[in-house]
């Protein structure tokens, strides 16, 4: 699978060659950068879906939506391409998160308020 051929421009190159090592150490800090905020982005989005969770929970709605789900993976699929990330990954990784978040939204108590006591594997 191609997963990043293209992405590895994002910090500015020249000194490669004169000090590789100064180079992997600049490349690694911004990678630090990107997973701090995947994760930032990951728990700002579980708790965006537990509250979708809950109202679903509270007004008898399915926890899945697959209609919902098939224009995000379509979407997700169309950014990916834009930027030059293989759809099929973006796909998997979504259907990886959602499949998470049902997992969750089964677990709320349905037609009640309580929300379980964590969400997207963070404590809250
Ligand atoms: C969050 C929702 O619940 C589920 C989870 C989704 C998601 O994580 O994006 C999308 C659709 C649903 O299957 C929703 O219906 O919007």
């Amino acid at each position: 699978m191609q997963m990043s051929a293209d992405q590895t421009e994002t910090v500015p190159s020249g000194a490669d060659d004169a000090d590789p090592m100064a180079r992997l150490r600049a490349l690694r800090g911004s990678i630090d950068n990107i997973d701090a905020a995947v994760i930032h982005m990951l728990a700002e989005r579980f708790r965006c879906t537990q509250e979708v969770g809950r109202l679903k929970a509270r007004h008898h709605l399915p926890p899945a939506d697959p209609a919902r789900e098939a224009e995000q993976i379509a979407r997700l699929r169309r950014l990916a391409l834009d930027a030059r990330l293989d759809p099929d990954f973006a796909e998997k990784f979504l259907a990886f998160v959602i499949r998470e978040v049902i997992r969750h939204h089964e677990a709320f108590p349905r037609g009640h308020e309580s929300a379980p006591a964590l969400a997207g594997g963070v404590a809250r």
